[in-house]
């Protein structure tokens, strides 16, 4: 792939963050913006297990799902040559950290009260279905330093249109 000196393909980016941060959102308008394919972890996962992510932690648990998306994210970073958009608890695994080292990677920072009004009752996010506001804020503090640790670039999106934000991404990835 251009831009990779052995020639494996990669993704020209790789947006992590919170819930609500707005990483599939920005990331579709994103890769349209570059003419680029977008691949989103959490619909290769659904793929492969063949249901929807709620039914997964209903039927098999947080373990399992957190499996495949251990799977769903090291097949991508190998297989995806867009802009790849993670689920917001995938840097909880080292596996996922250490697998993202030498990767264009941006954080899409948000603050509690815009992602609260973004995620609502957390309709398809199994984890904020009980007590969003506070469940997302706990989310939040103990993912705050992974997000650090992966990011080669933060752009934040409070109060920002997902257009301005990926606007912002591309100007990142110009030589
Ligand atoms: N910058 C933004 N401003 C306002 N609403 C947004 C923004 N980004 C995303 N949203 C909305 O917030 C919700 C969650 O966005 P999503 O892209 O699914 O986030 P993530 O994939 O990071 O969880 C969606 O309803 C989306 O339309
Ligand atoms: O934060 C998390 O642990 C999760 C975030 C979701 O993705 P988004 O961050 O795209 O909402 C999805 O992977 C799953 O519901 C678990
Ligand atoms: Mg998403």
């Amino acid at each position: 792939m251009p831009g990779d000196p052995v020639g494996r393909t990669r993704p020209v980016v790789v947006l992590v963050g919170s819930p609500g941060s707005g990483k599939t959102t920005v990331g579709e308008t994103l890769a349209a913006l570059l003419g680029v394919e977008f691949r989103d972890t959490d619909a290769d996962i659904e793929a492969m297990a063949g249901k929807p992510i709620p039914e997964i932690f209903v039927d098999e648990g947080e373990d399992h799902f957190r499996a495949l998306e251990r799977a769903a994210t090291a097949a991508a970073l190998t297989s995806c040559a867009g802009v790849l958009a993670l689920g917001g608890g995938a840097v909880l695994a080292e596996e996922n950290r250490a697998a993202l080292v030498g990767h264009t990677v941006v954080h899409l920072s948000v603050e509690l009260a815009d992602a609260v009004k973004r995620v609502g009752l957390g309709a398809g996010r199994p984890l904020l279905a009980i007590n969003p506001r506070a469940t997302l804020k706990h989310l939040m503090d103990q993912r705050r330093p992974l997000y650090a640790e992966v990011a080669t670039a933060t752009v934040v999106t409070d109060g920002r249109t997902p257009e301005e934000i990926a606007a912002e991404v591309a100007a990142l990835l110009k030589p």
